[in-house]
Order: structure tokens, then sequence, then C-alpha cells
């Protein structure tokens, strides 16, 4: 990973994460071609598209799984370059995959120190691990588990997936990325785990939600990024648009002349060219 001083003096803070123009080809298949990301500590930026527009692809890159071909990326206003999932980790980025990849047979506190256990000599530190991650759940106002000893296979769907993100943010992060966290929950879950996402940018942190659902997308996000085929179709505020509207941008790439969300922060339309 390198990193250089970005020059651009703001006042306002610059974001946690900032992609741009990101590529990325697998042989001839164009995957991202253009992307642009915005994601501020304090905020919800979801980021919806159809099937295949590349948010994956995406995400992968910001976590090091794939690194992006051409294009800028920007962590708290410096220029770095992830090259693998070490990178990302060191700068503060936790993902949150959709299979949450928990060990069934192990506790919630062995989960959220999966591959990280803290040790004592030879042994693991059991108590350090079991004082930290509560200190965690209960920083997230996590009440949902009854012990913090519990199997991770005796739980529900929901505090599953709280406990993949409360393992994501035991480690400092400062992004969290959630891929659609909520795609297998009942309607009850989703609002836990809903207001859990939006306990995660209160406590300061950027958080970027991968998502379908317009629901927990208008619910949750502060700003919203669409991706279409590939390139940003738009990246808008969320009191500033509409549901029909980014359903129109995730489905054509772009508005009709004259739709209000023409006059929002930065819209770039699908064939690349940009409108403040
Ligand atoms: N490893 C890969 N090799 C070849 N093509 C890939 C690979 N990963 C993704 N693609 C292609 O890149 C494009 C973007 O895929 P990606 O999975 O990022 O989209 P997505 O927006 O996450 O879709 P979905 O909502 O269906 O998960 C697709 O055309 C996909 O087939």
């Amino acid at each position: 990973m390198t990193k250089t001083a970005h020059s651009a003096p703001d006042l306002a803070p610059p974001p946690t994460l900032e992609v741009r123009g990101g590529r990325k080809n697998f042989g001839a298949v164009h995957a991202l071609r253009g992307v642009d990301l915005v994601a501020r500590a304090g905020e919800v930026t979801a980021l919806v598209g159809d099937n295949g527009a590349g948010k994956s692809t995406m995400i992968k890159c910001v976590a090091g799984i794939h690194a992006f071909d051409a294009g800028e990326v920007l962590f708290e206003g410096e220029q770095t370059h992830i090259s693998s999932p070490a990178d990302s980790s060191a700068l503060g980025i936790e993902v949150v995959y959709q299979d949450l990849a928990l060990c069934d047979n192990l506790d919630i506190v062995h989960n959220m120190f999966l591959g990280r256990e803290l040790k004592k000599g030879f042994r693991l530190d059991e108590s350090a691990m079991e004082t930290r991650a509560a200190e965690v759940l209960a920083s997230l106002s996590v009440r949902t588990v009854r012990s913090i000893r519990q199997h991770v296979a005796s739980l529900s769907g929901g505090q599953r997936q709280t406990v993949a993100i409360a393992r994501a943010v035991l480690w400092n992060s400062k992004l969290v990325i959630l891929d659609e966290p909520t795609a297998a929950l009942g309607v009850a879950q989703t609002e836990q785990v809903l207001q859990l996402v939006r306990r995660l940018a209160d406590a300061g942190l950027a958080v970027v939600l991968v998502s379908h659902n317009m629901n927990d997308v208008f619910e949750v996000a502060d700003a919203i990024n669409v991706l279409y085929l590939g390139q940003t179709a738009a990246q808008v505020r969320t009191r500033e648009t509409s549901r029909s509207e980014v359903i129109e941008l995730i489905t054509s790439g772009s508005l009709p002349a004259g739709a209000a969300a023409a006059a929002t922060l930065s819209t770039t339309n699908a064939n690349g060219s940009t409108t403040a």
C-alpha cells in the first residue's frame, strides 16, 4: 500500500473514502467503467444498482480482493492504493459480506475475534476478549443477544447479522461496508438491523450499504450512489431525490431531461459526462 499527501485544502473534513473513475476489467468484461464513490464519516451511503451493475466488484476493489485497473482512491483525503485485504484492513475498512462468514460451532465472542484472537502467552485471553466483545455490543446498544457465550448456531438471522457487524467495528474501523444486510430478514429483524446501521453512522463511522431494497435505502441512507452498467449514474442526497427517480436511474442510468434530481449533487450520466 502506498500513500501520498493530497493537496487540496478544504474546510470540511475530506470523505473517509473517495473513489474517482475506478475501472476494473475481467478479461473482456468491463465490470467497472468509471465509478465514483464518496463515503463520509457519520453518514450512510447506499450503493445501489441492478444485477450486474458492478456493486460487488466495487466493494471487492475497496476491500482489496480485486485491485482497480485504473482510477484514484483517496482515504481521509490521502491518495492510497489498496492491493490486498491487509491494505484495506490497515486503513480501517471492514466488509460484512452476505454469507457473514460466522462459525456456527463457536460462540459470539470467538466469532467476533475469529482469526484475530487475543492471547496471553500461548493461551487465548478469554476474559479480555469477552470484556471487549461486551463493550462493543453495549456501545452499539445491542440488546438482542441473550449471552455472548451463546453459540452462533442458535442465533436468529438478525442476531447473526448483528454479530457480524459488531465484529467489523471491533477493530477501530473507520469505514464499514455492508453487503445486503437485510436480504434474508423478516420485518422486525430488518428494522433492528437498520437501526444498528444508523447507530454505526451516528457513532462517527462511514457506512456503505449495498442494497436492492428501496425501503431500507430511504429509511437509513444519507446519500445514494447509483451504479449503471459499471458506471456511476448519480450520487445524490437522499432528501433531494425520490424513490421513482432512483429507480429510473437504476433501470435506465439517467433521468428524463428536466427531472428534479438533475440539479442534485454531482450527477453523472451513464455516458460519463458530468453535471454539477
Ligand atoms: N470474477 C469475475 N470474472 C468475470 N466477470 C466478473 C467477475 N466478477 C464480476 N464479473 C462481471 O462483472 C459485472 C459486474 O458484476 P457484479 O457482481 O459486480 O455486479 P453486482 O452489481 O454486484 O450484481 P448483483 O446485484 O447481481 O450482485 C457482471 O457483468 C459480472 O458478470
